[in-house]
């Protein structure tokens, strides 16, 4: 890191076989310094060949871009005292060079895809290997978590913001990640410089349709974790209870990969037997190998459980003993706004804040809640501006045919009519439903009328924005965390913090 390499160094030929000391990666012209390799890519509002000309004038040694952003930039290309690399898949070749670049990695990595499930995948992993006494971290939509610690802007970065936290972590002596691998990420090759030694698949259910062209092209992206990603050496952890199991399993068998496959299904094989509920939490058995494990998880929600396997699988696909991966369980804590209790009134009514955004999400989250409630349940939901449009009245559907009473607010509008959206949430509630449905644009306000409806025996389940700390109104973003806002609606109305 930080040391002039060589185009071959990074993996690329340049053409005519110049060659070009580089001393740094950029992606984004305004991030070009003298001496960087610009990546000018093809994007979904521009080619980032229109740039060439100000990263030239900015002193890049080199271009590396596809035949469309050679054919755009040629005037300038043409006259350039720069080498130029013209690669069929740009970002592919962008995710080897700026793996070769940093160079270090944690030595043991996996990652996991699947609609829903990433993050509580890929920190129930870390949490299991720290219990194991190494040093861990995972990465993904919460940023860099365990070991060292950083904030990251997307689930799956970029390939150099990636391989620079890889290689910062691994300098501070962390030797083992889990990440999650998002549909954008993989479509965008991301990912595709990182080492494996396994990977994970949760489950596909609809998300993303506004950049996917559609749902075949979305499992296409999530297939490619084990159809590219993964080498033939790694092993892929699969749900098989998830209705494309069974086809990510094949995808991953065709490449040569072991499978350990996991569910509930008979002939999982690690499978989840049993179940049982409680007030705190639930206990498990399994089955892997012939042997049987009980645990006690302090976790609510069935789901959970599923995410729990697919931990597991990760762990032990990379050499742990399994008698001591399922040891670690009683320790695991819920991840930060993934069903967590966020207050409690003082008649005993519970509020939960969880991160689900998908149909299916705020249908499982609910049900999940269902067996530890004895009143009514009550749901908060909005969808977000400026992603998937057709999502939105099929959660306004899941929360009306899941709770006992809906409200329909705003999560993060962006650039988007807030009113219009919520419009679209609405209009998949069925009209013998509406009664139960209350609109209510302000979050905050919402969070009190949930709240203040709560009798004993009831619980609200606040959903959509988890660990998220903002409400992005247009190019705004104001600070909103659900669990604060729920714990001071409590004491608002109780007379007491929660
Ligand atoms: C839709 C999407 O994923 N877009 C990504 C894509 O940008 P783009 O194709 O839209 O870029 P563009 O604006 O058309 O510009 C094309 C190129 O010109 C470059 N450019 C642009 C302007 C300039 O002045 N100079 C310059 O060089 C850009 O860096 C880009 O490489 O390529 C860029 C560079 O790699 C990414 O930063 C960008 O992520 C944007 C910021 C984004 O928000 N992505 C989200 C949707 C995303 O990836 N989300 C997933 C999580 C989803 C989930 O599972 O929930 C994630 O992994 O975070
Ligand atoms: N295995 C699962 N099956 C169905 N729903 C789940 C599952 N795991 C989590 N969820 C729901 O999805 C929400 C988000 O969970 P999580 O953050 O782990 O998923 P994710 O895939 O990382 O999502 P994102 O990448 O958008 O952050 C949870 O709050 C819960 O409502
Ligand atoms: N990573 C997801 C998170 C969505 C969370 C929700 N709060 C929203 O803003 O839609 C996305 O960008 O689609």
């Amino acid at each position: 890191m930080g040391q002039a390499k060589s185009l071959a160094q990074l993996g690329l030929t340049a053409k005519s076989g110049r060659d070009a000391q580089i001393t740094g990666l950029a992606v984004d012209s305004r991030e070009v310094r003298a001496g960087y390799l610009f990546a000018a890519l093809p994007g979904t509002r521009v080619h980032g060949a229109s740039f060439i000309p100000t990263a030239l004038e900015q002193g890049a040694a080199a271009i590396l871009t596809d035949a469309d952003g050679a054919r755009l930039a040629a005037d300038a290309l043409g006259s350039a005292d720069a080498a130029i690399v013209v690669a069929e898949d740009p970002r592919q070749a962008l995710a080897g060079a700026a793996a070769l670049w940093f160079a270090a990695q944690p030595a043991t990595m996996v990652a996991v895809t699947g609609t829903n499930g990433k993050t509580s995948v890929a920190t129930f992993t870390r949490q299991i290997w720290e219990e194991m006494g190494l040093a861990a971290v995972n990465l993904g939509t919460t940023g860099v978590e365990g070991a060292y610690e950083a904030p990251l802007r997307h689930t799956t970065p970029e390939p150099i913001t990636l391989h620079r936290v890889l290689a910062q972590a691994a300098a501070a002596g962390v030797t083992h990640a889990a990440m999650e691998a998002s549909s954008h990420g993989l479509a965008q090759r991301r990912l595709d410089g990182v080492h494996l030694r396994a990977a994970g698949f949760t489950n596909l259910t609809q998300d993303h349709l506004d950049y996917h062209a559609d749902f075949a092209d979305y499992f296409n992206a999530k297939a490619g974790l084990f159809a590219r990603v993964l080498g033939v050496d790694g092993t892929a952890v699969i749900n098989v209870d998830d209705s494309r199991g069974m086809d990510m399993a094949k995808v991953a068998r065709t490449r040569g990969q072991e499978v350990i496959t996991v569910g509930r299904r008979e002939g999982a094989d690690l499978q989840l037997v049993s179940q049982r509920f409680d007030a705190t939490g639930q206990t498990i058995l399994c089955r892997f190998r012939g042997k049987s494990y009980s645990a006690d998880l302090a976790l609510l929600g069935g789901f959970q459980a599923e995410n729990i396997l697919v931990a597991v699988g990760l762990v032990i696909a990379c050499g742990a003993d399994p008698d001591r991966v399922f040891e670690t369980l009683p320790h695991l804590t819920t991840v930060r706004g993934r069903m967590q209790l966020a207050a409690t009134r003082s008649n005993g009514a519970a509020v939960f804040v969880d991160y689900a955004h998908t149909p299916d999400a705020v249908a499982t989250a609910l049900k999940a809640l269902r067996p530890h409630v004895m009143g009514r349940l009550i749901a908060i939901v909005g969808a977000g501006g400026d992603r998937d449009t057709t999502k939105r009245p099929l959660m306004g559907q899941a929360a009306a045919e899941n709770a006992d009473q809906v409200i329909v607010t705003d999560d993060n509008p962006r650039s988007e009519d807030p009113a219009a959206i919520r419009a679209a949430v609405l209009s998949g509630i069925p009209a013998a439903a509406r009664a139960h449905v209350l609109e209510v644009g302000d979050r905050a306000e919402a969070i009190l009328r949930g709240v203040a409806a709560l009798g004993p025996g009831d619980a609200l389940l606040i959903a959509g924005k988890g660990h998220e700390t903002g409400q992005t109104v247009g190019d705004m973003v104001l600070p909103f965390d659900d669990v604060e806002q729920a714990s001071m609606a409590v004491a608002a109305l109780d007379g007491r913090l929660a």
